[in-house]
C-alpha cells in the first residue's frame, strides 16, 4: 500500500509535546462479522453463545482431505458492504493462504485475500461536531479495501489449571477484514469512523455490528510526526473491542511515541495490546511482515468471480443508507441537520422515527422523539431497542394533540404515564380526565375568578401589556393545565382590554 496524504494539516488536531507540535496518523483494519446462517467455507451454523464445538463441521476441524465450498451469502453480504461504502467491486478475486501457527487455527492457515480483495477504494464520510457554533465539519476517509477471510477458533485458557482448551465454534465464520487508508489525524476521528462505519453495516445488515460480542473488532494503527512531515512508523493496537476504547488507546500510544521520540529514540513497527485496566498499551510481539506468512493462491479454491447483474441485483436492493437519509429528512421533512444526524445515527432509532412521522407533521415528530422519547431512554438507561413507548403510542399522543383533545403540557404528562405505566393513550386521557378544556364558558369563569382576586395585577398589566402572560399561567394553574392555551390567550387579553 502506498501512502498518500490527503489531509491538511490542522492546528485544532495538533498535540502539543514538550519540544513542539506533533500530529497523529490513524488507520484502522476493522473485523467485522458477517451476518449469515453459516460459515465462510462450511455449512455449520454460526450462532453466538452455543456450548462449545458444537458448531463446528469437519471443515472447521481441518480433518484430512475436507474442501471448502464458498457460501454464496457472505459472499453477497461482501458486495453489499462494497456498494455501501461506494467503493470498487471487483468481479473477480482470489483467496490465499496466510500461513501461521496457532493452537485455534487447526488448518494451520487462514483463507483469507491478500493481492486480490473482493472489494477495492472506497469511502466513509464521517461528521463530527456541533462546534459551538452549530456547525459540523464533513470529512472523507478513504477505504483501501474489503476483503473475506475465516476468522479463527478461541483458545480458553481458564478452563483447567494446567492445561489450554479449544472452542472452534467460531472457526471459519466469515470476517470482513474493512481496512481503512492512514486519514484519521485524532482520536475523535476515530471514534466517528468506527461509529459510522458500524451504522452502515447495521443499516445494510451485513454485519451486527455488536462490539461487547466481538463482532466487530478493530486493529488501530497509530503513528505521530511532526506536521506537514514523512509519515511515521506505526505501531497497530490488536483487537480493540469498544469505540471508547479505541479513543483511550490511541490517545495512549500518541503520547507514548512523542515521549520516545522527543527523547531522541526511534518508534519500532510492532504489534500492541490495550489494557483497559490501565488505559495503556503494551508490546506484544513485533510486526511480522507480509512475506513472514507465505502467502499464496489456495489451491483448494477456484478465483471467485461474478458478473455485473450479481452486482446490479444488490445494488438495486440495497436499502437507504444514514447520509442520504439524514439530506431526505433535511431536504423533505425540514428538519435540522442536527436533528437529521441524531435521529440516523442508529438504523433503529430512524425506524422509531419514521413510523412515527408516517402521516403526522416531521418537525413535531422530531421533537418528540429527540426530545422525549431518547431522553427519557437516556435517563433510564435503556437502548431504542428498549422502548417502553412504542412508535404507535407516541404517534397517538401526538394526534391528541393535533386534534386538540390535550393541551401540550398535558401531553407531557400523558407521555410520562405511557412511558411509566404503558397503556392506549386516548384511553388514559379519557379515564383520568386529561382532555383539554375548550368549553369558553368554564375558560371564562376561571378568567375572571383570577381577575377579581389579583387587582394590584391588574393595574399592572395595564401599564406593561406583556404581564398578560401572568394570568395566562395562573388560568392555566387552575385549570391543571387543561384549558386550551390560546382560548386562555384571546378571553385574558379581552378582559383585560390589551389589543392584539
Ligand atoms: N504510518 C502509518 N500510521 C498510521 N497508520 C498507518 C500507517 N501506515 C499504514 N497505516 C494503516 O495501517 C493499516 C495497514 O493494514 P493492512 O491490512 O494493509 O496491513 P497489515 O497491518 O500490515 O497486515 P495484517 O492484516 O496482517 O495486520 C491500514 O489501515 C493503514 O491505513
Ligand atoms: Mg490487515
Ligand atoms: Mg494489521
Amino acid at each position: 500500500m502506498t501512502l498518500v496524504d490527503v489531509r491538511t494539516p490542522d492546528p485544532k488536531r495538533f498535540i502539543p509535546g514538550a519540544t513542539g507540535d506533533w500530529e497523529v496518523i490513524v488507520g484502522m483494519e476493522v473485523h467485522a462479522q458477517v451476518l449469515s446462517n453459516s460459515k465462510l467455507f462450511s455449512g455449520a451454523s454460526t450462532e453466538f453463545g452455543k456450548p462449545q464445538n458444537s458448531n463446528v463441521s469437519l471443515v472447521d476441524a481441518a480433518m484430512p482431505g475436507m474442501l471448502p465450498v464458498i457460501n454464496e451469502e457472505c459472499v453477497k453480504q461482501a458486495v453489499r458492504t462494497g456498494l455501501g461504502l461506494k467503493a470498487q467491486i471487483n468481479k473477480r478475486s482470489l483467496f490465499d493462504r496466510k500461513n501461521y501457527f496457532y493452537p485455534d487455527l487447526p488448518q494451520g492457515y487462514q483463507i483469507s485475500q491478500f493481492k486480490d480483495p473482493i472489494v477495492g477504494e472506497g469511502k466513509i464520510v464521517i461528521s463530527l461536531g456541533p462546534d459551538r457554533q452549530g456547525q459540523f465539519e464533513d470529512i472523507e476517509i478513504g477505504i483501501e479495501r474489503l476483503h473475506l477471510e475465516q476468522d479463527a477458533g478461541k483458545s480458553m485458557h481458564d478452563q483447567h489449571a494446567t492445561m489450554s482448551y479449544v472452542d472452534l465454534n467460531r472457526s471459519g465464520v466469515a470476517l470482513m477484514e474493512i481496512v481503512s487508508k492512514p486519514d484519521m489525524r485524532s482520536s475523535d476521528e476515530a471514534k466517528a469512523y468506527m461509529t459510522k462505519l458500524r451504522s452502515i453495516v447495521r443499516y445494510l445488515g451485513t454485519c451486527d455490528g455488536n462490539m461487547d460480542e466481538g463482532s466487530m473488532r478493530a486493529d488501530v494503527n497509530v503513528s505521530v510526526r511532526r506536521p506537514g512531515e514523512a509519515f511515521g512508523t506505526r505501531c497497530e493496537i490488536k483487537n480493540v473491542n469498544s469505540i471508547r476504547f479505541i479513543g483511550q488507546a490511541i490517545e495512549y500510544e500518541a503520547r507514548r511515541q512523542i515521549g520516545i521520540l522527543e527523547d531522541g529514540g526511534t518508534i519500532e513497527q510492532e504489534t500492541r495490546l490495550f489494557d483497559p485496566n490501565k488505559g495503556e498499551t503494551r508490546s506484544m510481539r513485533s510486526k511480522e511482515d507480509a512475506h513472514d506468512y507465505r502467502y499464496f493462491p489456495d489451491p483448494d479454491l477456484l478465483p471467485l468471480e461474478f458478473d455485473d447483474a450479481f452486482v446490479t441485483a444488490l445494488a438495486a436492493d440495497l436499502p437507504e443508507l444514514p447520509d442520504d437519509k439524514k439530506e431526505r429528512f433535511v431536504r423533505e421533512l425540514g428538519l435540522s441537520v442536527y436533528d437529521a444526524s441524531v435521529l440516523v445515527s442508529e438504523k433503529a432509532i430512524a425506524d422509531y422515527f419514521e413510523a412515527v412521522a408516517a402521516g403526522r407533521d416531521g418537525k413535531t415528530a422530531a421533537n418528540w422523539v429527540i426530545n422525549d422519547l431518547l431522553g427519557a431512554l437516556n435517563r433510564t438507561g435503556k437502548d431504542i431497542e428498549q422502548t417502553p413507548v412504542s412508535p404507535a403510542q407516541l404517534g397517538a399522543i401526538i394526534d391528541l394533540i393535533k386534534a386538540g383533545t390535550i393541551s401540550g403540557k398535558i401531553a407531557k404528562d400523558l407521555f410520562e404515564i405511557v412511558l411509566t405505566e404503558g397503556g392506549d393513550p386516548a384511553e388514559i386521557v379519557e379515564s383520568r380526565g386529561m382532555k383539554q378544556v375548550t368549553d369558553t364558558g368554564a375558560i371564562e369563569k376561571a378568567v375572571d375568578e383570577i381577575i377579581a382576586a389579583n387587582p394590584d395585577q391588574v393595574e399592572k398589566v395595564k401599564a406593561k401589556p406583556t404581564m398578560a402572560a401572568w394570568f395566562v399561567g395562573q388560568v392555566m394553574k387552575a385549570t391543571g393545565g387543561k384549558a386550551n392555551p390560546q382560548a386562555v390567550q384571546a378571553l385574558v387579553k379581552a378582559k383585560l382590554g390589551i389589543e392584539e
